[in-house]
């Protein structure tokens, strides 16, 4: 079959119990982590821990969202960038997304579910603050293996005290023949780490070395951890930022999740991730200053990473 011919994400199983820090099984992982995401900016993350329950009610509660009225959904607003309802594009009509701020937080998920479902719905709230305690645990794993791996564990206590978690939750409808397949363009997100989960209809592909685009197949127990620009800085160009885009080549509705992570505040460079024949290359910056700078700045020709613009020395 061609299709064996190409290139995998490297699997990373978080599945273990034993993958506690300090235990025999976590060190080895660290390195793992470091290793996949050095090389590829990505990896396939397997996380047995989201039962089937977790899993069907998060999609379900995606499906009802986007049953709701378009002026309904518009109200999703934020004054922080990137934070609000996306669609209704002339270039790419399929696509539509929702955000949720703080999605661990009951009241956060309370207040945007009270905006769309004004006489409530608690059986979507609670299905997206139990699908989000579940993937941040995932987000700080995957953080605290990476930082230990680098040296910097004691960063971890600062990233997740002060990492600001959005859920978003994506719908992109089966094109019709006349229209284009793509239901989002080729980019790399402006996080530190972005974990996606496909529902059952395919159209993730990451773009791995060789410029490849790999097809990501979708599993109810697989997540894609991705590298973006905030790490790359952080990384001092050690962990590239994963390229990725959505073509739609399956029948049917195609329902996505992604947790997308940010610092509200500094995101710091570490003096320990540079030395002589690798120097720092970035100043420690305001991650919120930079999405406000990718806002103003993106456009058709504006360079694809804006982070070496932005904090780079
Ligand atoms: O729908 C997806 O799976 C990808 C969404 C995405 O890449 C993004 O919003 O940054
Ligand atoms: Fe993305």
């Amino acid at each position: 079959m061609g299709l064996e011919s190409y290139p995998k994400l490297p699997v990373i199983d978080f599945s273990d119990e034993n993958l506690k820090p300090g235990s025999s099984g976590w060190a080895p992982t660290c390195n793992d982590v470091r290793r996949a995401l050095e090389e590829y900016g990505c990896f396939e993350a397997k996380f047995e821990k989201i039962s089937p329950q977790v899993h069907g009610a998060a999609f379900a509660g995606a499906e009802e969202l986007f049953d709701l009225p378009t002026e309904v959904k518009t109200k999703n607003t934020s004054n922080k960038p990137y934070f609000e309802y996306f669609g209704q594009y002339k270039s790419l009509p399929l696509y539509e997304s929702l955000a949720i701020d703080h999605p661990t937080s009951f009241d956060s998920t309370a207040s945007f579910t009270n905006l769309m479902w004004p006489a409530g719905n608690d059986r979507f709230r609670e299905s997206a603050q139990s699908y989000s305690e579940l993937v941040t645990e995932l987000d700080r794993t995957v953080a605290r293996m990476l930082f230990e791996s680098y040296g910097v564990g004691y960063y971890y206590d600062y990233y997740s005290n002060n990492t600001n978690y959005l859920l978003r939750y994506f719908k992109y409808n089966e094109p019709t023949m006349e229209q284009s397949n793509e239901g989002l363009l080729p980019h790399a997100d402006k996080t530190l780490f972005s974990i996606l989960h496909q529902g059952k209809v395919s159209g993730l592909q990451v773009k791995v070395k060789d410029d490849q685009w790999v097809d990501i197949p979708p599993s109810p127990t697989s997540f894609i951890v991705m590298a973006g620009e905030a790490l790359l800085a952080w990384s001092n160009d050690r962990i590239p930022s994963c390229y990725h885009q959505v073509i739609l080549k399956e029948k049917g509705t195609r329902y996505s999740l992604g947790m997308f992570s940010f610092i509200s505040g500094t995101v710091h460079i570490l003096e320990e991730l540079g030395y002589e024949a690798h120097p720092i290359k970035y100043k420690s910056f305001n991650h919120f200053d930079f999405l406000h700078y990718v806002k103003l700045n993106l456009g058709p020709n504006s360079n694809p990473c804006f982070i070496k613009d932005f904090a780079g020395v």
